[in-house]
């Protein structure tokens, strides 16, 4: 049976911003009573307010407790305790809280690799580790992972995040094993460049050196410049309205969007190659695939391999038709040839000619409606094993 949301008990961590705060919305909507976790009290009482605006009726609760998810496991497992005393048992655990920082293998501090481990990868397994044993007992319970594009594919500039990410897989693909017997269910989503606060703070880490870009980061958070980039946007993978290349001349650079580190300007090459998503969007397929139940995601599943095409198969936002998954596997194609690619094409843009350096790394077809379509990825543990006859 889908889980029923109306009256459950969803505790979103990483609640108060960007995914994890639309996800506590959606649930809100549908009903449920919501335990945000994350640190900063102020935040956590701002998006209660805002999630509170959404009630469908008057018993509806949201509680907000602060905590660090990827310090020290006793008090994570307070806090769901906590939680527990107030709003009864889980039902759902949204692992949302994470953080990510971009910048070249040798240009990142060791202690990057830790805290986006602790905070990605730990910050995930403790909530979990406190919630499992009484969903096995109660035999209900979903565990939503929010892994990243970069946790199926390593990409330029993300040795610390996508390894975190990858981790965060291998963690769920395993607890799925364990744990289904007893009617508990797993997701992982793999979501692309998403509008949140978060995002905002890692393009910041994105930007070259000054001399030849400007970076607008105020583009990527104004909605209405954002309102054509949703996925199914018609609009050229250049015209999305991202922080792409501005028009402003050097005089009349904010400096303060500028930050003059020696990080890859590859990284944002990649990420300007794909449209940025709505948080609600991404939030709402999370949910959905969330409480469905695995029979229909496995036969929706049919449409297509994306990723790692061979071996995994992966629930699409949107469904792709055998023609669409071939342009797909170009895609990755390009990707893997990314190394040969970057140079030629990072130089071009130092040039600032030809402007539109995207055509040169992938053709027009690639930039078109339905490539925007496929970049998120929800993927069901559980048809990957039925598929592979693992178990
Ligand atoms: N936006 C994007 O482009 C994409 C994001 N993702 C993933 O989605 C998740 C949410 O991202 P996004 O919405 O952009 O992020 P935001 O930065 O907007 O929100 C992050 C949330 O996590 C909380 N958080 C961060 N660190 C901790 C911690 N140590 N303990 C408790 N709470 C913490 C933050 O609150 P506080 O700081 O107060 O603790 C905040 O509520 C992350 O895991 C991210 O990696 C995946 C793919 C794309
Ligand atoms: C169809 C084949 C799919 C190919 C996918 C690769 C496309 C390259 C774009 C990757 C963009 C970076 C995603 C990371 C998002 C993220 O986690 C951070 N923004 C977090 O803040």
């Amino acid at each position: 049976k889908p889980l029923a949301l109306p009256g459950a008990h969803v505790v979103v961590t990483g609640g108060s911003s960007g995914i994890g705060k639309c996800i506590a919305i959606e649930c809100y909507k549908q009903g449920a009573f919501i335990t945000l976790v994350a640190r900063n009290e102020d935040k956590l009482l701002q998006a209660k307010k805002e999630i509170e605006k959404h009630s469908i009726n008057d018993k509806q609760v949201v509680l907000c407790i602060s905590v660090d998810v990827s310090q020290d496991y006793s008090q994570v497992e307070n806090v769901i305790k906590q939680a527990q005393e107030k709003l009864g048992p889980v039902d759902m655990l949204v692992n949302c809280a994470g953080m990510s920082l971009a910048g070249k293998f040798e240009d990142l501090e060791v202690s990057t690799f830790e805290r986006l481990m602790s905070v990605n990868y730990l910050g995930s397994v403790y909530p979990s580790r406190a919630v499992i044993t009484t969903m096995k007992e109660r035999r209900v319970g979903r565990i939503v992972f929010v892994s990243s594009q970069a946790g199926q594919l390593g990409l330029f500039g993300f040795t610390a995040y996508s390894s975190s990410k990858f981790a965060i897989r291998g963690l769920a693909e395993a607890l799925q094993m364990e744990v289904k017997p007893y009617n508990v269910y797993v997701t992982v989503a793999y979501p692309p460049d998403t509008d949140t606060p978060g995002f905002a703070e890692e393009n910041k880490t994105k930007c070259s050196s000054p001399l030849d870009i400007n970076i607008n980061t105020e583009t990527v958070s104004h909605p209405e410049l954002n309102a054509g980039s949703a996925l199914c946007s018609d609009e050229p993978a250049l015209t999305r309205g991202r922080h792409s290349l501005s028009k402003q001349s050097g005089g009349e650079r904010n400096q303060s969007e500028l930050i003059p580190l020696n990080l890859p300007l590859e990284t944002r090459l990649i990420s300007e190659t794909t449209s940025v998503c709505k948080p609600e969007q991404v939030a709402k397929q999370i949910v959905k695939d969330a409480i469905e139940i695995w029979g229909q995601l496995e036969r929706e599943a049919s449409g297509g391999w994306a990723l790692a095409w061979k071996e995994r198969p992966c629930r699409c936002m949107f469904r792709l038709n055998r023609a669409e998954y071939r342009k797909h596997r170009r895609l990755l194609k390009y990707l893997q040839t990314w190394g040969e690619l970057c140079p030629d094409c990072v130089q071009r843009h130092r040039k600032r000619a030809p402007a539109d350096w995207a055509d040169f790394v992938f053709p027009a077809y690639l930039k078109s409606k339905q490539t925007h379509s496929m970049f998120l990825m929800i993927r069901s543990s559980s048809s990957y094993f039925g598929r592979t006859r693992l178990i």
